[in-house]
């Protein structure tokens, strides 16, 4: 019986690697696919690039030479040279060939742009109809079969004397999307202030210790997702952490799991952006300024603010393909293949802290996406994306009914409020 048992086991063990082993298959094809779909689309951009270069610059523009080709007849007027066409526009008199050639090119450029970036005035409609779908299907089902934890143990780096209630929006947010556990790492001085909002929440005065790495170490074999920033501060004396916060994000994804970077977290990344770079279960989430403070990092010039879907685009490709959320009027999600945008209707609050529910609760949907993506059941569509564009739809879910009961007195604790029945809206009917 014992041997049965025992050859049992090693034919499970050996079926599961198995298992992982075609998987890690599946997704370096994916990976390679994908690699070559960008460097194709990249090629045309440069290609449209060169174009536009050569129309606008009036000293590509050349008369007719005498010399060249003596025997044949050219048409009169202006030559363009389009080198990336291989072609020579020319322009007559009355200057309409120009327009047509330009109108054509317009066309084609916006279609292409159109693909690239998925913003056609018509990808917009839907977006919700094609990614929310997705989402339902990450949500793991409530049954009396699991033990706690199975469904989330999410932890939150960040809180400081400063900011105690950031990291408390988060940490409760994963717990009221439905992790099981959630975890708060910070400084001594935030610790019992958290505590005292929440007996829900675990919360650990680790921060600010000498030896913060290993005492937030030998608790990431039992967390599911991490979310590094909210509260997090840029004093000086926690910037001489900084490196080993770093160090928690390497030992993090050493370990695979996937990681939410947000707020002052962001701060880290834009000093030091090979800490996260090309990392697939990796989500930065920047408001406006932050994202304006990593564009310039990465790029070393300023962003082209009437264009942020392309900057979106660009910083996310800088990055190596990571998931990236530009938070604002409309979201804008991206992992520099498409981009995404949440736009579903919010309200006219900006109240601080929202920022906080968001990054809080996509630590949790990052979890189960990655889960539902390794159990085959989205093939579709990076995990990272669907759990951003998830929690960017709930955030602005809370955000409205909130603003229904509240008005101008909303406040994040009266979103926190929302999430249940917000979740059961969008994901669960
Ligand atoms: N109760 C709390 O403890 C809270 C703490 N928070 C923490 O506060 C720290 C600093 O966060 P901040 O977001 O203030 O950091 P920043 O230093 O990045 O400040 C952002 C500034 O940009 C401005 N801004 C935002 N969107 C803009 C736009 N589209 N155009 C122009 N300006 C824009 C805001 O008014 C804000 O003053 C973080 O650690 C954060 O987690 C916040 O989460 C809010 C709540
Ligand atoms: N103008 C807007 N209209 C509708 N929703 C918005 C708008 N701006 C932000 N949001 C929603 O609020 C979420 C949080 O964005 P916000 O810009 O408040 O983040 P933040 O500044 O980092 O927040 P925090 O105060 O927590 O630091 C966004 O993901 C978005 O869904």
């Amino acid at each position: 019986m014992e041997k049965l048992m025992e050859q049992f086991l090693e034919q499970s063990a050996q079926a599961e690697d198995n298992f992982y082993r075609m998987e890690e298959q599946r997704l370096q094809a994916e990976d390679r696919r994908r690699e070559a779909e960008h460097a194709r689309e990249l090629q045309m951009l440069q290609m449209l690039g060169q174009m536009f270069a050569s129309i606008s610059s009036s000293g590509s523009a050349s008369a007719p030479s005498k010399t060249a080709n003596p025997g044949r007849r050219r048409p009169s007027g202006v030559r363009y040279l389009v080198p990336a066409l291989r072609c020579v526009f020319v322009v007559d008199h009355s200057g309409l060939k120009l327009a047509r050639t330009l109108n054509t090119l317009t066309l084609f450029i916006s279609s292409v742009f159109e693909r690239f970036y998925g913003l056609g005035s018509t990808s917009h409609r839907g977006m919700e109809d094609d990614i929310l779908p997705l989402v339902k299907n990450i949500v793991p089902p409530l049954t009396s079969k699991k033990h706690k934890g199975q469904d989330g143990r999410i932890g939150i780096i960040g809180g400081c004397q400063d900011y105690t209630g950031a990291p408390y929006f988060a940490a409760i947010s994963a717990l009221k999307v439905g992790a099981d556990l959630s975890h708060v790492f910070c400084t001594k001085d935030a610790a019992v202030v958290i505590k005292s909002y929440s007996p829900e929440l675990i919360v650990h005065p680790v921060l600010d210790s000498p030896n913060a790495v290993e005492e937030i170490e030998k608790w990431l074999p039992r967390l599911h997702g991490l979310v590094v920033g909210p509260g997090l501060g840029r004093e000086d004396l926690l910037l001489k952490t900084a490196k080993a916060r770093g160090e928690v994000i390497e030992k993090s994804k050493a370990r695979d799991i996937p990681i939410v970077i947000d707020a002052d977290g962001l701060w880290l990344v834009t000093q030091q952006p090979s800490v996260i770079q090309g990392y697939q279960k990796g989500i930065l989430t920047p408001n406006f300024m932050e994202f304006t403070r990593l564009y310039e990092a990465l790029h070393h010039e300023p962003m082209d603010s009437s264009d942020y879907q392309r900057s979106v685009m660009q910083l996310s490709v800088a990055m190596g393909n990571l998931t990236l959320v530009l938070k604002g009027e409309q979201d804008f999600i991206t992992d520099g293949s498409k981009v995404y945008s949440c736009n579903l209707e919010g309200s006219g609050r900006r109240c601080g802290g929202q920022g906080d529910l968001l990054s809080g609760s996509m630590g949790v949907l990052a979890h189960w996406a990655h889960a539902a993506s390794t159990a085959g059941m989205i093939r579709s569509m990076n995990p990272s994306v669907v759990a951003a564009f998830g929690a960017c739809s709930l955030t602005r879910q809370c955000n409205s009914q909130a603003f229904q009961r509240h008005g101008r007195s909303t406040t994040t604790s009266d979103m926190i409020q929302e999430i249940s029945s917000a979740f059961k809206k969008l994901f669960e009917s």
